[in-house]
């Protein structure tokens, strides 16, 4: 059942949201910009997973990117939890993408020399856990990398698994923090068909299990289909189609 706050707060929204990077200059040397979103407006379902498409340059990074708070937009309201994030302190971001935001990367951005278990206890210890702490997120390492489908290969370093398997480690990471935002970024660019497709039911899958507000930039408009809701972007404007 809901929580109270559930019921009257939505986890992610975006709240006419504009974003200009610097862009050089004129022929008179004054600076310019270029407007990589603009007025966008979204509100994340909690245990929906929305796909984000649209045609290169067209903003879709840009929005991810804001959405998980590593940048500010030049204007408009970003609110987590119902609480607007956009005059947050560095560390204050810092401590919301640590404990609140799971983003997976295109590539599994993982550590050669590590295990699959050692990849999600490193995360936690990370969030500062020791001891015995470190210990039970071990145990909860094992649980997710199972629910992902790598019962076999918790032991297995990152050169013993397949760019699938691989892809499905990174998943696990970004659950191990128990987000209530999960931020994919083309998680299937490096990945066949049916691998693609595998990744996509698995994270429409812990998106439902653990209610998450899930969002995933995709080319592949089949992958769209198969998501909840569809939002579409086009020159920094959004438009949900589904
Ligand atoms: N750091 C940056 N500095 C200046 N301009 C940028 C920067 N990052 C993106 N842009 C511009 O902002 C616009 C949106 O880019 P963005 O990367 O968000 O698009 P995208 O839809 O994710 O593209 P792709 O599908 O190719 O990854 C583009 O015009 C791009 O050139």
């Amino acid at each position: 059942m809901d929580t109270f706050e559930n019921q009257f707060t939505s986890v992610l929204e975006l709240r006419d949201v504009t974003l200009e990077y610097p862009d050089g200059v004129d022929a008179s040397g004054n600076p310019t910009t270029v407007r990589a979103l603009d007025g966008v407006n979204f509100t994340a379902e909690q245990g929906a997973l929305t796909a984000l498409i649209g045609q290169s340059g067209s903003g879709k990074s840009s929005m991810l990117s804001v959405a998980s708070a590593l940048i500010t937009p030049t204007s408009g309201q970003v609110l987590v939890g119902g609480r607007d994030i956009t005059g947050f302190s560095d560390k204050q971001l810092a401590a919301l993408r640590r404990d609140e935001i799971g983003i997976i990367f295109q590539q599994p951005n993982l550590i050669e020399s590590l295990t699959a278990v050692e990849q999600l206890v490193l995360a936690e210890h990370i969030r500062g856990k020791r001891g015995k702490e470190l210990k039970a997120a071990r145990v909860h390492a094992k649980e997710l990398l199972e629910l992902v489908g790598l019962e076999g290969a918790a032991n297995r370093r990152v050169h013993q698994l397949s760019g699938g398997q691989r892809q499905r480690v990174n998943i696990a990471r970004a659950l191990m923090g128990n987000p209530r935002v999960l931020l994919a970024d083309e998680p299937t660019s490096a990945l066949d068909h049916d691998r693609s497709v595998a990744i996509v039911e698995l994270l429409q899958r812990v998106t439902r299990e653990f209610n998450l507000a899930s969002i995933m930039v995709t080319h592949d408009v089949e992958f769209a289909d198969a998501a909840d809701r569809v939002a579409v972007m086009a020159d920094g404007r959004l438009t949900l189609t589904k």
